[in-house]
Order: C-alpha cells, then sequence, then structure tokens
C-alpha cells in the first residue's frame, strides 16, 4: 500500500467515528454555518494581494516534524496580514498533526481559508462549514471523477469553493464546472517526489477558464515568475515557511522580496 493509500484507508474509519460521535444536525448548529463564506477566486485574483496561499503545517508523512512549536494564530495571522491570498490549515491529526481547532483558531482572520484534509465522505464537507472553512480540498488521486464532482457539487451547495488537486494528465477527467478552480500538486502524494515542472507542463492542458495553482514544493520567487508566466494565480507553500522558526516572518521576508523582484 502507497502511503495516500494508507491515510485514506484510516480516514474511512475516523469518518465514521466522528459521524456517531457528532450527528450532521449537530454540525449545523455551529455558529459558523450561518457565516458568509469568502470567495477563494475573488482573493487569487485580487491584484493587490500575492496569489500564495500560505499553509499551516506541523508535520508530514514526507518531512517528519517540520515545526513542533508554532502557534496558529500566530503564524496565521502574520500570513493574512502580510498579503495571503489565503490560508490553508491541515486539519488531519494522525499523519499531519493538524485539527479543526487549528482551523477555528485561524478563523480569526478575514482571508479565505482552506481545509486540508482528505475528503471522501460528504460529512466532512458539512463539519468543514462548521469549522468555519470556506474552502475544501478535492484530491483526484484518491477519489473517481464521478465521485469528485458529486462531492464538488454538495460542497457549492453548502456555499464552499474547491480546490481541486490534480497531479497528472489522466486526472484532468476529474475537472467540471463545480471545480474552477484546479492545482496542480508538484508532490506525487504516493512516492512523494516532488517536480516542479507538473505545474508547467500541466497549465496549458486545463481549460481556458480555470483559476491555477500550483501546489508544493516552492521555496523561491523565480519559481513564482515562472508559474506566474504560464497563466498560474495561486501558490501554495508550506514548507518553506514553516520550516523557519517563526514562519509569519519568514513569510513577511519572502512577499517583501517577491514585491520587489517582481515589481
Ligand atoms: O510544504 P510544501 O511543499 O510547500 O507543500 C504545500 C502543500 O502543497 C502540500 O502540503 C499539499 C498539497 N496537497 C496536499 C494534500 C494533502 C496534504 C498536503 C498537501
Amino acid at each position: 500500500m502507497n502511503i495516500l493509500d494508507t491515510i485514506i484507508a484510516r480516514k474511512r474509519l475516523e469518518v465514521e467515528e466522528r459521524k456517531s460521535a457528532c450527528p450532521i444536525k449537530k454540525l449545523e448548529q455551529s455558529p459558523a454555518f450561518v457565516r458568509k463564506p469568502l470567495s477563494l477566486s475573488a482573493f487569487l485574483l485580487d491584484d493587490q494581494l500575492t496569489g500564495i496561499i500560505a499553509e499551516f503545517k506541523r508535520r508530514s508523512p514526507s518531512k517528519g516534524v517540520i515545526n513542533a512549536t508554532a502557534d496558529v494564530v500566530q503564524v496565521t495571522s502574520a500570513y493574512a496580514q502580510n498579503g495571503a491570498a489565503a490560508l490553508s490549515v491541515l486539519t488531519d491529526e494522525h499523519f499531519f498533526g493538524g485539527s479543526t481547532a487549528d482551523l477555528e483558531a485561524a478563523r480569526i482572520n478575514q482571508v479565505p481559508i482552506l481545509r486540508k484534509d482528505f475528503i471522501i465522505d460528504e460529512y466532512q464537507l458539512t463539519e468543514a462549514r462548521a469549522m468555519g472553512a470556506d474552502v475544501i480540498l478535492l484530491i483526484a488521486a484518491c477519489l473517481s471523477p464521478e465521485r469528485t464532482q458529486q462531492l464538488a457539487k454538495a460542497a457549492n451547495d453548502l456555499g464552499l469553493e474547491v480546490l481541486l488537486e490534480l497531479h497528472d494528465e489522466d486526472e484532468l477527467q476529474h475537472v467540471s464546472e463545480f471545480t474552477p478552480i484546479v492545482g496542480i500538486n508538484n508532490r506525487n502524494l504516493k512516492t512523494f517526489t516532488v517536480d516542479t515542472g507538473r505545474s508547467l507542463a500541466l497549465a496549458g492542458k486545463l481549460p481556458a477558464s480555470t483559476i491555477k495553482v500550483a501546489e508544493s514544493g516552492i521555496d523561491d520567487i523565480e519559481q513564482i515568475r515562472i508559474f506566474r508566466d504560464h497563466g498560474y494565480r495561486g501558490f501554495l507553500v508550506g514548507e518553506h515557511f514553516m520550516r523557519s522558526p517563526d514562519p509569519g516572518e519568514a513569510f513577511r521576508q519572502f512577499v517583501s522580496s517577491m514585491k520587489k523582484a517582481l515589481a
């Protein structure tokens, strides 16, 4: 079994446990349920912002512990105050050290929040809405095209936007009217190999109207310039900031150099 299969197998059990612990009706009573979600598309297309979706990630199966001490409110607030177009917050506990509480804490910020998790069931969409997320991730590598469409439509019906994550050309069939924002993950979730050429290779194969996001392995401004030249409007960056003892400050410095370099 590859790592993605292992994660999904565990996720299925977790979701069943969560369903019995907290019925949908209860999730729907959460205060976050009545707020109007923010639009990732609008924030990504806002030229005053950077296009960066800045991630809060404590650890990962490929890298182990990335940052054991970072404070979610401090870091995500620094991201938001320094031009992040959106926040990505890991909510998977077992493999990434994230939690619902992390996302709820990040909600003090007025920028879109992506619930970064492995979504396989409608219940997780209601959960995402209840914890205050604006956007959910759907990973083509662990869903059939039909299932992707169903989940994307259900997410839209709940007022959530979707970031559809693809890794290769075969997964293009997952794209539908419900997924106008597409991320190309440079990391293969089955083998962990990272190749930023993935985003470049797939850029031209997406429908022209797609809002494109380059994901993973991004650690310098020159890469962002190249992605932009290939039509990318979004850049999902985690480790490069989280690796720093002060990820918020690392983000601020990155953005300041980026403004100078890309002015
Ligand atoms: O830390 P990086 O290399 O900057 O990558 C961020 C993000 O793209 C990565 O965390 C990610 C992309 N898709 C995922 C799916 C699940 C978990 C994590 C991810």
